[in-house]
């Protein structure tokens, strides 16, 4: 459904992406692991075209992707940030948050689209006439992955969804994400500097190291230690370390 071919993302002198190249097929969840600044975002934000300078190929089911992405390409892909409160207007409710996406995709039947995608999310009711501040970190990303469904998109890009959170909450977060995309058969692309998190969540991953994805493999390859390139498997060391610690 999502195909990356020999991606390239500079900005200014810095190359920060590097002929990246994978492909995401519906419904499938597909992780990108790597170290701080080995280019991972950039992936991510140049699909969602809100990175300017890029070449190669973007398609979504087969079409490429245009420099600027359209309502309709909203419509389709949402996007989910790591801080939920710097993505949360501080003055907006969250009714106020979640009806915005409805209004600018043109859909009525606001009360109760709400109310479900408040169940959806697991929040109370109650929330509705809350502003972000008067809300948990752990249910500011709720409401932040509410407002990304509320037009039913396919796919949803999730640049770091649980690592402003605590250990616990990102735990319920992580099992969120993981009903709704069972239940909805959304597709994930989903970045994360933490193996365990991207394990939890997807069935592949791709390995970023200075802009280059230097391995693709299935999630159960990494678990039984079937990795090609040294930098997945230091990766992968440094997470088992982590864990037992
Ligand atoms: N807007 C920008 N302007 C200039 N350089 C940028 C910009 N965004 C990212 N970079 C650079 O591009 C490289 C890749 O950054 P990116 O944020 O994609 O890495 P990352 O793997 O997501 O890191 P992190 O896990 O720390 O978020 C880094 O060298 C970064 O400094």
């Amino acid at each position: 459904m999502i195909e990356v071919g020999d991606l390239h993302v500079r900005f200014g002198a810095v190359q920060a992406v590097r002929g990246v190249s994978f492909t995401v097929p519906r419904g499938a969840a597909f992780g990108i692991v790597g170290e701080s600044g080995s280019g991972k975002s950039t992936v991510l934000r140049a699909l969602a075209g809100l990175n300017p300078a890029w070449t190669g190929t973007m398609r979504l089911d087969g079409a490429s992707l245009a420099p600027r992405r359209d309502k309709a390409f909203f419509r389709r892909v949402q996007m989910v940030f790591q801080d939920p409160y710097g993505s949360l207007h501080p003055r907006h409710t969250v009714d106020r948050t979640l009806s915005e996406p409805l209004a600018v995709h043109g859909l009525g039947d606001a009360e109760s689209r709400i109310l479900r995608a408040l169940s959806d999310v697991a929040l109370p009711a109650a929330v509705r006439f809350r502003y972000p501040h008067q809300l948990s970190g752990g249910q500011r990303q709720r409401v932040a992955i509410a407002r990304a469904l509320m037009a039913g998109p396919e796919v949803l890009l999730l640049d770091e969804p649980t690592s402003a959170l605590d250990v616990s909450v990102q735990a319920e977060v992580l099992n969120l994400l993981a009903d709704l995309q069972r239940s909805r058969g959304l597709t994930y692309i989903l970045v994360s500097h933490n193996l365990a998190v991207v394990a939890h969540l997807c069935g592949a991953i791709g390995v970023m190291q200075n802009g280059e994805m230097v391995e693709r493999l299935a999630v159960e390859d990494l678990r039984a230690g079937r990795v090609t390139h040294p930098h997945t498997a230091a990766l992968r060391a440094l997470s088992t370390e982590l864990e037992e610690t």
